[in-house]
């Protein structure tokens, strides 16, 4: 590795170093980069006149992985890795940081989730004078209040605690459920952690029994006012906005050894079934007014609510950017990795996405740095509410936050002002300040805004993971939310901001070339169905019928094939090992990438030409946080969950048992022709598959062969599983009718 911003002396808060071994990733570049362009070349001028539709999907399948391949060269040109050092930080010198935390549905989101991820937020080692805590609740649940408020009392034993014996991690169900934690020793640490679980746990079972009674006892309603809000019940999609002071900060209220607490808001923002509320994005920027009004911080980190805080030095690794004195003010938003919590050992579903967050993102370090995730992310709220970078004017880090005593009973009367469905109207929120509406993935959305306004953003990841969260646990989940994912990553590809617009690529656009194909890669995602449908669906259709589509292995270019696909397959197996990977976790990734890419992909396709014609919207729907024990079980022995009868298992089904058809039929058909030949002593076999040379389907046997190895727990799930976890019967038998109709379609129009 080679440090290419070291010459800073002792004032630098970080280091950039670029990844080793360059050189031989430009030989590879090059290397598969002609191999790209020798197969088109052999298509191009190997059309096949009996065939020409054939011969085109074929084609631009293999035009389509070869842009996307190149798009991917992005991420991989240049790796840098920053370190940073908070040891350097003054005290002083900190700033002021307001935390927000959205959560939308008590059913999907657990309050207990909500309350432990609060709590390990509310903990971090930073001057407590400078948090602000804000809680969106898109819910408007009294079931998610309560378990807020339960927070906020705990808080006051629980800080105290944290900082005294320096516990990590600060989510105290995490905490208190781990074996193996390196706690301190001695008879005062136990005896105050046994009174501090024994609280604790109090606390657990009071939101459980309240969740289970869909109520709140009335004793915990007469100790805070805001539960008379639900005094009638309320309707999460038609409700005032409700406003709760939970702690006030500045020092009024104090833990129970008389420190002062942060200040802690509950915000449920008015929601009419006339208006639209924007998802996550409206949400957040409901947050980043009644913040703006309270504490205005500088910095405002936002924070899932199932992902809690695992490091509590964590801001003091991101503050070190913002006041970096020599590339501070180009920055505009620091990002932390997405890790998860309970994923299984070789990552079944692909959720631990570690090639994103331990590969890809140290990509964009390279090119002004990673998209905004939407969880684990520090703005600068100046940059965030609009503000261009200038490259003339260095800005210096300004702090206008609000200190001071307040008026807590005016500042809630405030806040309901600007949180109404109606505040909006006629202002810039979504467009040109906040965060940006017309996407469900409004994150890199707006980060993607951020960078055309001409700010870098920066991937911090510390050793000790920031943050834990939790991953959808079944296929089905999984499948939604890549929709949710694709689907918004192609409403930002045709919108305005378009990575590949002109300006970005020939204009005055302040996107890097890198950058255009870092943010094109993701933002295409959806695409990937256009090759893999049509590598799942063509191939084998046509060997059936006898038509080879590929060269035989005879012909020297059958061997640019079988290099690039070897190749392709072999670089980002090595890839996810150098990232601590395994061959198992590889091997799943690869399924589930393609499970995704004739699912989810396919149906976000759909959704979008649903959307531009007029017919449906995108919505976001939000992934389930909760998981019933027996399927646990077989999550944790890693059997792919399918359940319930969903339609986006159809086409993979489907696929799956296309492939294995064709294959048994065409391998069957070759045998037997061979062995009936060698009977007859013919010299060359002649199949009822019409095609006198089998080895001219040798790519095609291949390709369904690998599918349907891919394939076998969609098999094993569809035929021989009898847990609940197997594939519902409906869906098998859909799929045996669209594979039949498909195979009887293509031998009429072959
Ligand atoms: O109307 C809504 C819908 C969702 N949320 C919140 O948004 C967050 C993310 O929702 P989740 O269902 O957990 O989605 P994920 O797919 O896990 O989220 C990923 O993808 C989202 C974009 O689709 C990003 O916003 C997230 O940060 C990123 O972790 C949660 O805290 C929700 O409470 C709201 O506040 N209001
Ligand atoms: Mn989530």
């Amino acid at each position: 590795m080679t440090v290419i911003s070291s010459s800073l002396d002792d004032e630098r808060l970080f280091i950039s170093r670029q990844a080793g071994g360059r050189f031989l990733y430009k030989i590879y570049f090059l290397v598969f980069l002609t191999g790209i362009v020798s197969l088109l070349y052999y298509r191009v001028t190997n059309i096949a006149y009996d065939h020409p539709v054939l011969w085109f999907l074929i084609t631009l399948a293999e035009f389509w992985f070869g842009v996307t391949w190149f798009l991917q060269q992005g991420f991989r040109w240049a790796p840098t890795y920053h370190v940073e050092y908070p040891e350097r930080l003054a005290e002083s010198n900190l700033p002021p940081i307001d935390v927000l935390v959205c959560t939308a549905d008590p059913d999907r989101e657990p309050p207990s989730i909500v309350a432990n991820t609060l709590l390990s937020l509310m903990s971090y080692d930073y001057d407590v004078n400078k948090l602000s805590y804000y809680i969106s609740d898109d819910g408007g649940s009294q079931l998610t209040f309560h378990a807020v408020y339960l927070a906020s009392v705990f808080a006051k034993s629980w800080l105290p605690f944290c900082k005294k014996y320096n516990v990590e991690p600060r989510s105290p169900k995490v905490y208190f459920s781990s074996s193996s934690t390196s706690s301190p020793s001695g008879q005062n640490f136990r005896q105050e952690c046994d009174k501090i679980k024994a609280k604790f746990e109090k606390m657990q079972e009071r939101i459980e029994k309240a969740g289970k009674m869909r109520n709140v006892p009335v004793e915990i309603r007469n100790e805070h006012k805001g539960f008379k809000e639900w005094d009638t019940k309320i309707d999460p999609r038609d409700h005032d906005s409700i406003i709760e002071v939970l702690l006030r900060g500045n020092g009024v209220d104090k833990d129970d050894e008389g420190n002062p607490m942060p200040s802690l808001i509950y915000v449920s923002r008015e929601k009419r079934p006339t208006s639209h509320h924007r998802f996550k994005a409206g949400a957040l920027n409901a947050l980043n007014r009644v913040s703006a009004l309270i504490s205005n911080a500088p910095l405002v980190i936002n924070v899932d609510c199932d992902m809690y805080s695992n490091n509590s030095q964590a801001l003091r690794h991101a503050v070190c950017y913002f006041l970096d004195p020599k590339e501070s003010h180009r920055i505009g938003y620091v990002q932390f990795p997405q890790s998860f919590g309970g994923i299984t050992q070789s990552d079944l579903y692909g959720n631990g996405v570690k090639r994103i967050y331990e590969i890809e993102f140290f990509g964009t370090n390279a090119h002004n740095g990673p998209m905004y995730a939407g969880t684990g992310t520090i703005h600068r709220r100046e940059s965030l509410n609009g503000r261009k970078y200038d490259p003339n004017v260095k800005i210096k880090f300004e702090d206008k936050s609000v200190r001071g005593s307040k008026n807590w009973v005016e500042l809630e009367v405030q806040a309901k002002l600007v949180t109404t469905c109606t505040y909006e109207e006629g202002k810039p929120w979504g467009s040109e300040m906040g965060l940006m509406y017309g996407s469900a993935v409004e994150d890199v959305y707006t980060g993607l805004v951020l960078h055309s306004r001409g700010w870098n953003s920066i991937f911090c990841s510390p050793e000790r993971k920031a943050f834990l969260g939790l991953a959808p646990v079944n296929t089905n989940d999984t499948l939604i939310q890549h929709k949710r994912w694709s689907t918004g990553l192609l409403e930002i590809f045709l919108s305005d901001y378009c990575p590949m617009s002109l300006a970005n690529l020939f204009g005055d656009g302040k996107l890097k070339l890198g950058q255009i194909m870092c943010y094109s890669f993701y933002t295409l995602w959806a695409l990937w169905c256009l090759p893999m449908l049509i590598y799942a669906v063509v191939p084998p259709l046509a060997m059936v019928n006898g038509i080879s589509l590929f060269p035989k292995v005879s012909n020297p270019w059958f061997r640019i094939f079988i290099f690039l696909g070897i190749s392709s397959h072999a670089f980002s197996l090595a890839e996810l090992m150098l990232a601590k990977g395994t061959f198992q976790m590889w091997w799943n990734e690869t399924r589930m990438w393609m499970l995704k890419g004739t699912s989810s992909y396919l149906f976000s396709v759909m959704v979008t030409i649903l959307k531009a014609l007029g017919i449906s919207e995108s919505g976001f729907e939000i992934t389930s946080k909760v998981i019933d024990e027996e399927a646990l079980k077989r999550y944790n022995k890693e059997m792919m969950e399918f359940a319930v009868a969903s339609p986006m298992f159809i086409p993979p089904t489907t696929l799956s048992l296309l492939n294995l058809y064709c294959l048994v039929r065409t391998v069957v058909s070759l045998v037997t022709a061979t062995v009936m030949s060698n009977n007859l002593e013919e010299a060359e076999p002649n199949t009822s598959l019409g095609v006198s040379n089998p080895l001219a389907l040798v790519l095609q046997i291949i390709i369904s062969g690998y599918i349907s190895i891919v394939s076998l727990p969609i098999y094993k799930a569809m035929f021989l599983r009898m847990d609940k976890g197997r594939m519902p019967t409906s869906v098998t038998v859909y799929s045996i009718g669209l594979c039949a109709t498909l195979v009887y379609l293509a031998s009429v129009f072959m």
